[in-house]
């Protein structure tokens, strides 16, 4: 599936050399550039880059299609025109210089009235100043090496104005490896083959030097050329040296080269191809300008094609990963070239001018796209990009150089930037173009893809080796589980006759609930019966009493009645003196007994008695009522004791019938009894009274 992904740009600063006046300041991702206004040097910005016959400037570039005057509707051209200063700063007029940095905005610029400069900002991916380190670059495109192992193409392009810091960035020093070298052992260190993924890595290393492809790894290839400036060594020019052409898939669209010698790094180490790419370096074309003392010549691009196979899965990836040092954009004024370096900057010059247009026509490809996409929201991406295509042809054709990179922009490509500056005044112009068009190049959106295949031949055995691979794992698990079943077999049977007797304890367990709730039960009926045992003996003791009161009772009224019938003593009889004090005693006596019922009735322990005996009975009825229930819910094994529970509680309630009856009837007896004592205690005062008076009487 195709991915977008935008360019990643970082711009790296250049340290200055003591006594240069700087021009160029960053701030974190920002970077500013302040340069004189043109009205104060009444100068108009020119592109160094293009010193070619054309003078095809940078700062307008239209494609004329059908113009009569462009008759190659390819090519885009230049319309010479005055560049006017951009006094516009979006709005941003009124606002600090601070806050136009901070802006987030890659287009202000703003005019200084008092210094007549203007200032430019530019926000890029990453800014890399002055004190950076080869590994702070290294780091940022470390992540588009994995990607290139792991089957995606991608491209680190080193850009820049002659002396800016392009081949150090890339090559660097011994002491200070730089891109490439930090790369080769990336690249060594990730492809190293495994059981089950193999890689190979190859490589191809060449050099575009006057518009001509030649190959840096051929030994007879002798192409680099020292002048002899500060004593440096003449090597001649091997005029029959073999030229790569450049060929494409007319299917595909794919550019390959023909005639370049691949080396397969098969068994080497990471030194033997550092070393093998230092010897082509060596023949890079190479001079010393009034700016550069080694100035690059030519653009050498260093590819790497890292190729992995998997023998389970059979899938095969293809990553491409290239290494561009580009050779410097000059002025020839201040490089003070001549005679054949001229004419190497001119050619320079024209190829990246080439690669100028390139970047502005993609990325005002990338522009229109997003403004239709945003004004056609219902056509789809695809119908706009088809469109735009019809519309706007890229120039990649122009060049060498941008033939090669069509991939890197606008392609199947993760691609790095890297843009070294200078930071003096003296070199502002090619400063700000390199900033510009970066900038441009930050647009660019490229679709990436990974490229895999699968081994159509090999795939179904490796498929079938990969697949009886995993039976025999997944066989030797089964077994393994087998073992762990049949031990899991043993504790389940534990387990299970632990669970039986857990049950059976459970059931053993209910059944002793139910016995104990039953005991339980008897116990409380066995507590009543004891307890109606005591009352019906309190009974008993009560009836005694009753029975022992009744016949003191019965006694006293045949006392009484014995002593009623016993004659009145004559009071005549002189022998009576003695007889009448006895019988004022036997009065006294008769008086006595006649009133113990009474009192006996009166008396608060009888009283007690009596209320005790009714409360009693109200427990005994109670108990009875209660014990009748309970016997209802008895289980047979208590029937005889019902039985005899209930002969009990018949017989108390016989009882307690017997008990009021007897009170009954001893209440009516004590009522008529009372009468009749009342009755008898009158005639018994009359006649005591007359007695007495009798008594008075003879007395007197
Ligand atoms: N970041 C840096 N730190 C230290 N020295 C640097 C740095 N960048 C460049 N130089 C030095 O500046 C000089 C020129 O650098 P270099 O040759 O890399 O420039 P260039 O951009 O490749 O130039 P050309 O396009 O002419 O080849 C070299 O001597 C190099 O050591």
């Amino acid at each position: 599936m195709n991915q977008s992904e935008s360019i990643c740009v970082a711009v790296r600063i250049r340290p200055n050399h003591i006594n240069e006046e700087i021009c160029v300041e960053n701030y974190q991702n920002s970077i500013q550039i302040t340069v004189p206004s043109l009205r104060s040097t009444n100068q108009t910005i020119k592109t160094p880059q293009i010193l070619d016959s054309r003078r095809r400037s940078t700062s307008r570039i239209t494609n004329r299609g059908n113009n009569q005057r462009n008759p190659n509707p390819k090519r885009a051209s230049f319309q010479p025109n005055t560049p006017k200063p951009r006094f516009s700063n979006g709005g941003l007029k009124n606002k600090s210089l601070f806050e136009q940095q901070f802006s987030g905005s890659t287009n202000v610029s703003s005019l200084n009235q008092e210094q007549d400069t203007l200032t430019h900002n530019f926000t890029f991916d990453r800014v890399f100043d002055q004190n950076s380190k080869q590994k702070d670059v290294f780091q940022l495109i470390e992540p588009y090496i994995v990607s290139a192992v792991n089957g995606y193409n991608s491209t680190i392009l080193a850009y820049g104005q002659t002396g800016s810091g392009k081949t150090y960035t890339m090559t660097g020093t011994e002491p200070e490896p730089g891109v490439i070298p930090k790369t080769i052992h990336k690249i060594f260190e990730l492809t190293k083959s495994t059981e089950t993924i193999n890689y190979l890595v190859r490589t191809t290393f060449i050099e575009i030097y006057n518009n001509q492809i030649y190959d840096l790894l051929d030994p007879n290839n002798v192409g680099g050329k020292y002048r002899t400036v500060q004593g440096w060594e003449k090597i001649k020019l091997n005029k029959n040296r073999k030229k790569i052409k450049i060929c494409e898939d007319p299917k595909t669209g794919k550019i390959f080269l023909v005639g370049s010698d691949t080396f397969y790094l098969g068994t080497a180490t990471s030194d033997d191809c550092l070393s093998m790419i230092q010897k082509g370096e060596k023949r890079r074309a190479i001079s010393s300008t009034n700016l550069n003392q080694t100035s690059s010549r030519s653009h050498t691009l260093l590819t790497l094609i890292i190729e992995s196979y998997n023998k389970e899965t059979g899938e095969a990836k293809v990553g491409k990963l290239n290494l561009v040092d580009l050779a410097g954009s000059e002025s020839s004024k201040h490089s003070g070239a001549s005679g054949t370096t001229l004419n190497e900057a001119c050619k320079i010059n024209s190829s990246l001018s080439a690669l100028a247009d390139v970047l502005t026509i993609l990325s005002k490809k990338a522009r229109l796209k997003s403004l239709a996409i945003k004004n056609n929201q219902s056509k789809t991406k695809k119908e706009i990009e088809n469109n735009q295509n019809k519309t706007i042809s890229v120039p990649y054709r122009n060049s060498k150089l941008t033939r090669l990179l069509k991939d890197s922009l606008g392609g199947n490509s993760r691609t790095v930037m890297i843009t070294t500056v200078h930071r003096n005044k003296k070199n502002w112009r090619e400063t700000l173009n390199s900033l510009r068009y970066s900038r441009k190049a930050k647009f660019i959106k490229n679709r990436i893809s990974k490229n895999t295949r699968f081994n159509s031949k090999n795939q179904n055995v490796k498929k079938a080796n990969h697949v009886s691979k995993q039976l025999q794992s997944t066989i030797s698990d089964l077994e393994k589980l087998k073992k762990e079943s049949q031990l899991d077999k043993q504790l389940i049977k534990e387990k299970s006759l632990q669970l039986n007797l857990l049950l059976e304890s459970q059931q053993e367990y209910k059944r002793l609930n139910n016995l104990e709730s039953k005991y339980n039960q008897k116990f409380k009926n066995i507590r009543t019966r004891h307890e109606c045992e005591k009352l019906s003996q309190m009974y008993r003791n009560c009836d005694l009493k009753c029975q022992i009161v009744e016949e003191k009772w019965k006694n006293l009224i045949i006392k009484r009645k014995n002593l009623c019938k016993k004659p009145i003593p004559q009071i005549n009889n002189p022998h009576s003196e003695s007889q009448k004090f006895q019988i004022s005693i036997d009065w006294d006596k008769i008086l006595k007994i006649e009133n113990l019922p009474k009192q006996f009735l009166n008396s608060n322990q009888n009283n007690q008695l009596l209320q005790e005996l009714h409360q009693f009975r109200e427990k005994v009825l109670n108990l009875t009522q209660n014990s009748k229930k309970n016997s209802g819910s008895n289980i047979n094994d208590d029937d005889e004791d019902d039985d005899d529970y209930a002969d009990n509680n018949n017989r108390k309630r016989k009882n307690t019938n017997q008990n009021q009856m007897r009170l009954f009837n001893q209440q009516n007896f004590d009522e008529n009894q009372n009468t009749n004592l009342k009755n008898c205690k009158l005639k018994k005062k009359v006649k005591y009274n007359n007695k007495k008076k009798y008594i008075l009487k003879s007395k007197n």
